[in-house]
C-alpha cells in the first residue's frame, strides 16, 4: 500500500505494528514521531526513520487526511474486496456490512483472517481496491479524523507530561480529563506517577498502563466511531471489561476487534470472521448460525483469562 511498507516488514514489523502507526499519522500523531519514545515491537529509530519517508512521500496511495464531516458514526460497506498487492489473494471479499450509529459491534475470527485489515479500511488507513466504505455518510478516506478514533493494539506514549500525552488527540478541562482517567481505569497510574505532570519516559509505564494512557487519550476526543484493535489485550480481563464498558456508554459507534471472548459478550452483535464466511448478528444468533463462534464459545472457560485465537 506505501513505498515504505516492504521495506518495514522486511525490518520485522507485523501487520499490527504498521497498521497501528499509519492509524496514528493519520489521526494527527505525525508531529510527535520525532519525540516517538516506545510502544514499538521493532526499533523505534528504524520505524520513525521509514514513517518519516512514508509522510515526505507523493505517492497518492498514500493515507487520505480528508476533511469531509459525517452526518454520524454509521459505518456502511458495500461490496469491498481488498488484497495487500496486485497478485495477492484478497484478504477482504466482497463485503457488506452496514453498522447503524450508537451499535457496539465485536469482531471475531483467527488470527490473520483480515480483523486488522477491517479496521484499516473502516479507518480510511487503507483503501478498497472494489467497494466502497462509508461513514455517516461520507467516503472513510475523505473523512475528517475528527469524527474516528483507532485504537491499535501497540500503544505510544510520547515524551513529555502525562497531561500532554492525554490531551493530545484533542484538549480537555481537568475535570474531562479526570472523567477519563476514572473512566477506564488509569486512576492507580496517575496515583503512580504522582499526577498529570510526571514526566513520560522510556520503561516508566507497563505495556497495560500505555493501553490505557491511549484508551483515556482516545476517549477525550470528540470522535463519535471508536475503534478498539486489541486495544486491551495487555489488559486483565477486569480492568479490560471497565475500559471496554467504559467506551460502550459514551456516545457513538464502538467496533471492537476482540481479543477475548468476553468482548462478543458485550458487545450488541458480533461479526464472526471466519475466511469463507463473514456473518453478523446477536450471541444467540451466532451461536446457531457460526460453527466456528459455537466453537470458540464451547472451548471457553469463563474463569481464564484465554485469548480469542481457536
Ligand atoms: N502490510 C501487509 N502486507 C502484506 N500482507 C499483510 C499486511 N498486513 C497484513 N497482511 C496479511 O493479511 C492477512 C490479514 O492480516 P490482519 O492483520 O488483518 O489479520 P488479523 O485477523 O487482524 O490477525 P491477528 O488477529 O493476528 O491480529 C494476513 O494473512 C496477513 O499476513
Amino acid at each position: 500500500m506505501l513505498a515504505g511498507i516492504p521495506w518495514l516488514l522486511r525490518q520485522g514489523a507485523g501487520a499490527g505494528v504498521i497498521l497501528g502507526a499509519l492509524a496514528y499519522i493519520t489521526q494527527s500523531l505525525a508531529p510527535a514521531l520525532g519525540n516517538l519514545v516506545e510502544g514499538l515491537g521493532i526499533s523505534g529509530v528504524r520505524l520513525r526513520v521509514s514513517l518519516g519517508r512514508i509522510l515526505r512521500s507523493d505517492d497518492p496511495a498514500r493515507p487520505a487526511t480528508g476533511r469531509d464531516t459525517a452526518r454520524d458514526a454509521g459505518v456502511g460497506l458495500r461490496g469491498v474486496t481488498f488484497a495487500y498487492g496486485p497478485h495477492a489473494e484478497p484478504v477482504i471479499s466482497d463485503l457488506d456490512l452496514s453498522v447503524p450509529d450508537g451499535d457496539h459491534i465485536a469482531v471475531v475470527g483467527p488470527s490473520g483472517i483480515g480483523k486488522s485489515t477491517l479496521a484499516a479500511l473502516v479507518t480510511g488507513v487503507l483503501r478498497p481496491d472494489a467497494g466502497q466504505i462509508m461513514v455517516g455518510g461520507v467516503p472513510a478516506d475523505r473523512l475528517d479524523p475528527a469524527h474516528r478514533v483507532l485504537i491499535p493494539q501497540e500503544a505510544y506514549v510520547f515524551r513529555g507530561s502525562l497531561m500532554e500525552n492525554l490531551t493530545y488527540l484533542a484538549p480537555a478541562s481537568r475535570d474531562a480529563v479526570d472523567e477519563a482517567v476514572t473512566a477506564v481505569g488509569l486512576t492507580a497510574v496517575v496515583e503512580r506517577l504522582g499526577g498529570y505532570s510526571a514526566e513520560i519516559r522510556s520503561g516508566l509505564l507497563s505495556p497495560g498502563e500505555r493501553q490505557l494512557v491511549a484508551l483515556a487519550r482516545a476517549y477525550l476526543t470528540p470522535a463519535r466511531l471508536v475503534i478498539l484493535d486489541e486495544a486491551t489485550c495487555h489488559l486483565d480481563p477486569v480492568a479490560e471489561a471497565r475500559a471496554e464498558e467504559a467506551f460502550a456508554r459514551r456516545d457513538g459507534t464502538l467496533l471492537v476487534i476482540a481479543h477475548r471472548l468476553t468482548s462478543a459478550l458485550r458487545a450488541r452483535r458480533i461479526l464472526v470472521m471466519d475466511g469463507t464466511s463473514v456473518r453478523l448478528g446477536g450471541h444467540a444468533e451466532m451461536l446457531a448460525a457460526s460453527p466456528l463462534y459455537a466453537d470458540l464459545v464451547g472451548h471457553w472457560n469463563p474463569t481464564d483469562t484465554q485469548e480469542l485465537v481457536p
